[in-house]
C-alpha cells in the first residue's frame, strides 16, 4: 500500500499567489497538505481551514534579493533553517510554491533535503525568485507560455494558472447577489486583491457619463481608499472586496482592471473583455507584460496609468458600450490565453514528480 503523500504548499501574500495554490490543493484528494506562509498576510484569512498554516518570518526578503546585503542573507539563512526543520519534523515529501519571497527559503530547504519542488509562476515575466531558483526545481509550471523564454535553464511546462472552481461554473452568474437589472450593461472595476486608488479616482469621475448611457458600475475599491463612498448613484455599487468575483465577471459586459496574473486568468476563463491599467509600481513592470498577452490577441485594451486621462477612459468605455460585437469578440479572444483545466494539469504534474 502506498503511504499518504505529505505536501507542503508555500504560497503567501496576495490573492494572486494564494488562489492558484488553493485551486491546486482541491485537486489533490488523498494528499496530506499543510501550508507555509507568513504571520501577517492574506493567507491567515484565505487558506481553507482544513490545511494547517505554518508561518515563518521572511518579510522583506524579495526586496533585497540579488544584492549581497548581510541583512537579507541573515534573514534568508534563518528562514531556510526554519523551513528545513518544518519539512523534517512534518515528514513532508515535497514542496509546491507559487513563487514570491516565500519561495526562496522553501526551494533551498527542500532541495537541501533532496525533496522534489514544483514552482508555479503565473506572470508573463517571471519574478526574480522564479528566474533564480527555477533551475533548482523539478519543474516550473507557467501561467502564460511566453514566460518560458525568460526561464532558459528551467524545465518549463505550460499549465496556465488555476482559478477557484466557481470560475469554471457557467451557472454561477445566478448566484450574483447584487441588484442589477438583467438587461443593463455592467462595468466591473477592480484592482487586484488590494484595490487601486488611482484607478478608483478616474472611475468615479467617469462614471456619471456611463450611468447616462444606461450602464451600471460595480466598483471594488479595496479597503484603503478614503474616498470610497464619495460617489452615490442608483446605478453604482461600491464595495471594498467582493467574494463572488466569478459571478460578477461572468455577468460583466466590460471589466476595468489592473493586470495581475490572477485577475487576468479569471477574465480569460469568464470571457470578459477588459480595459487593463497595469499597476505602474509592480516589480519590473510585470503587469505590463501580463497585459501584453491580452492585447496580443485583441482581448483587451491597455492603457498606461500615466497616460490615461479621464477623457480617454470615459470615451473609450462609451465607445465600447456602443460596440457589443467588439466586446463579444474581445471576450472570445480572451478565452484563448488560459486553460480551464489548469488545476488538473498542475495536479497531474505534481503527482508525476512526487510519486515517481
Ligand atoms: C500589486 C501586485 O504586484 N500584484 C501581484 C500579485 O497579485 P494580486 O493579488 O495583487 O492580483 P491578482 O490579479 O493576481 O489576483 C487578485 C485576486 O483577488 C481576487 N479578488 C479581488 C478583489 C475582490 O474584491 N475579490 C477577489 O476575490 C481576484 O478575483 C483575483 O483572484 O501577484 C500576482 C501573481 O504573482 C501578480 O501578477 C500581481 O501583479
Amino acid at each position: 500500500m502506498v503511504d499518504t503523500i505529505r505536501l507542503l504548499i508555500a504560497a503567501s501574500g496576495t490573492g494572486g499567489h494564494l488562489f492558484p495554490a488553493i485551486a491546486l490543493a482541491e485537486k489533490l484528494p488523498g494528499y496530506q497538505i499543510e501550508w507555509l506562509g507568513v504571520p501577517n498576510r492574506l493567507e491567515t484569512q484565505l487558506v481553507p481551514k482544513q490545511y494547517k498554516l505554518n508561518t515563518i518570518s521572511v518579510e522583506g526578503f524579495q526586496k533585497g534579493f540579488g544584492i549581497s546585503s548581510l541583512l537579507t542573507l541573515g534573514k534568508l539563512v534563518g528562514s531556510v533553517i526554519a523551513v528545513r526543520k518544518l519539512l523534517k519534523q512534518g515528514n513532508f515529501q515535497g514542496v509546491f510554491t507559487t513563487g514570491g519571497y516565500i519561495a526562496g527559503p522553501s526551494v533551498i530547504a527542500a532541495r537541501s533535503l533532496g525533496l522534489p519542488v514544483i514552482l508555479h509562476e503565473s506572470n508573463a515575466l517571471p519574478g526574480k525568485v522564479t528566474r533564480f531558483f527555477g533551475p533548482w526545481c523539478d519543474a516550473v509550471a507557467v501561467g502564460f507560455d511566453v514566460a518560458a523564454k525568460y526561464l532558459p535553464k528551467s524545465k518549463v511546462i505550460y499549465t496556465s494558472t488555476p482559478v477557484r472552481s466557481q470560475f469554471l461554473d457557467a451557472e454561477i452568474v445566478s448566484t450574483l447577489d447584487l441588484s442589477i437589472p438583467p438587461e443593463a450593461p455592467l462595468i466591473v472595476v477592480f484592482g487586484g486583491s488590494q484595490g487601486a486608488i488611482a484607478v478608483n479616482k478616474l472611475v468615479r469621475s467617469c462614471s456619471p457619463a456611463w450611468f447616462e448611457a444606461g450602464a451600471y458600475v460595480v466598483h471594488i475599491t479595496g479597503d484603503k481608499d478614503e474616498e470610497a463612498g464619495s460617489l452615490q448613484h442608483p446605478q453604482y455599487i461600491s464595495l471594498p472586496f467582493y467574494e463572488n468575483m466569478a459571478a460578477l465577471l461572468r455577468r460583466a459586459d466590460l471589466a476595468i482592471s489592473r493586470s495581475g496574473a490572477g485577475s487576468l486568468t479569471e477574465l480569460a476563463v469568464c470571457e470578459t473583455p477588459a480595459i487593463l491599467i497595469p499597476y505602474p509600481f509592480a516589480a519590473e513592470d510585470h503587469q505590463t507584460y501580463n497585459a501584453n498577452v491580452f492585447t496580443a490577441v485583441n482581448a483587451a485594451l491597455l492603457f498606461k496609468q500615466a497616460e490615461l486621462t479621464e477623457d480617454i477612459l470615459r470615451s473609450e468605455v462609451l465607445r465600447l458600450l456602443k460596440s457589443p460585437d467588439e466586446l463579444r469578440k474581445m471576450g472570445e479572444n480572451a478565452k484563448t490565453v488560459a486553460l480551464t483545466d489548469s488545476a488538473e494539469k498542475l495536479a497531474q504534474l505534481l503527482r508525476e514528480v512526487m510519486e515517481k
